[in-house]
């Protein structure tokens, strides 16, 4: 099944999203996710320069031919852009290869391990008060998880904290990055006082969620993880910055709190020593920037071995494409954990018709062919891109932070 026409689409109902499709000779035809927040036609331009013609031709069954050929191929290995690259070639061809099988995804990678894939959503709120309220509606909603964050006095504005409550959070809300402030004291004070309220008001059972994202020094992490122990979080996620992952080594000396790592990641080689060492208990590096279905497949099965589960990144920057093809991974992979979920704005759902569902704070990939998502591309085109930053942060003597 020769590949005959491999194109970009790129469009912005609500936020700029990037779909790669691949036509084959047969008349199947499969879409990939290729959104890198804020940097979109930095991957564009990779693909349509770069990849996109050297597919012309080729068998798209090959997809582990094509995936070292893309990897290897270009010398430069690894990195964002590359990787999120590769991830929408490798997506679009598995769904070739399972529409051409006529099977739901889930079933080419050996078939389900469970029923239904259990979620967490998003509680926001400019106070605690308001992000109890949020946890409620969402209790209300079936979710059995939520992540919560919340507004921190003396702070303007607070990461995962919607502009008004009840809105959706979207952090890449300007043209150019907006600059906020950050304030480590105020938020260690703080936050804590967040999950004794959740707990008291919601009880043991909920699965509590939070992400400092990648705001402390590994001893401010380590402070934090302990006195937040009797809440029992399900995990604290990306509590100090990875790019040096013997960090983790000196946070688990403090603390038993979950830690979950690696949005950010694109290669097994950047959470290796975190998973063969146990420093982390949750991987978050997901198909669309960690190059796709091939590569993840790698590193869940490499983080099987040391008792770490999957917990993919889920944000609305990853579109309806990427969660659809993640939750049949999610139905497979033995070693699962949680998979994240921000309901996208309506518009994107209609450019993106999918088949899986949500019940019950579970979602079910359905049974299409494939992975179940496709793209009205006439839609689409009333979209155009528009350019979108994510902020910056910088301490209050105007140091420039980790956002
Ligand atoms: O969903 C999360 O956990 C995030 O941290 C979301 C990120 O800020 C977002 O995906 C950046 O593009
Ligand atoms: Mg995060």
């Amino acid at each position: 099944m020769k590949i005959t026409e491999a194109r970009v689409i790129v469009t912005c109902p609500g936020r700029n999203l990037i779909t790669l499709k691949i036509v084959t000779d047969s008349g199947i035809y499969g879409i990939g996710d290729a959104t890198l927040n804020g940097r979109e036609l930095a991957v564009v331009a990779y693909l349509e320069e770069h990849v996109l013609p050297a597919l012309i031709g080729r068998d798209a069954h090959r997809i582990e031919d094509i995936w070292q050929y893309l990897y290897r191929g270009a010398y430069w290995r690894r990195g964002p852009v590359t990787m999120t690259a590769i991830a929408a070639v490798d997506v679009a061809l598995w769904d070739i290869k399972a529409k051409a099988a006529q099977m739901p995804l889930y079933q080419l990678l050996g078939g389900k391990s469970r029923e239904r894939v259990m979620v967490y959503g998003h509680a926001t709120g400019k106070d605690i008060e308001g992000c109890l309220d949020e946890v409620a509606r969402h209790v209300e909603l079936g979710y059995k998880a939520v992540r919560v964050q919340c507004g921190i006095p003396g702070i303007a504005t607070t990461y995962g904290v919607a502009k008004r409550s009840g809105e959706r959070y979207e952090p890449a809300d300007s043209d150019l990055p907006a600059e906020h402030v950050w304030d480590t004291a105020k938020y260690l004070n703080h936050v804590p006082k967040l999950f004794a309220a959740v707990r008291e008001r919601f009880g043991d059972d909920l699965h509590i969620l939070h992400d400092v994202h990648h705001r402390l020094t590994p001893i401010e992490a380590g402070r934090l993880g302990k006195s937040v122990e009797p809440f029992n979080l399900f995990w604290l996620e990306d509590c100090t910055p990875a790019e040096n992952q013997e960090a983790f080594r000196l946070i688990r000396q403090h603390t038993t709190t979950p830690l979950a790592v690696g949005e950010v990641f694109n290669s097994i080689h950047d959470c290796r020593e975190l998973i063969q060492e146990q420093l982390i208990d949750y991987i978050r590096a997901t198909l669309v920037h960690a190059g796709g279905i091939t590569h993840v497949r790698r590193i869940a099965d490499f983080a099987a071995l040391y008792q770490v589960r999957t917990g993919f990144h889920g944000a609305t920057d990853l579109s309806p494409v990427c969660m659809g093809a993640a939750l049949h991974f999610d139905t497979w992979v033995p070693n699962f954990g949680i998979q994240e979920h921000m309901p996208h704005d309506e518009r994107i759902d209609e450019v993106f018709p999918h088949a899986y569902r949500f019940d019950d704070g579970h979602f079910t990939p359905g049974k299409t062919p494939g992975h179940g998502v496709d793209i009205n591309e006439e839609l689409a085109a009333k979209y155009p891109y528009k350019r979108a930053s994510l902020p910056v942060n910088r301490l209050e003597d105007g140091t420039l932070w980790h956002w």
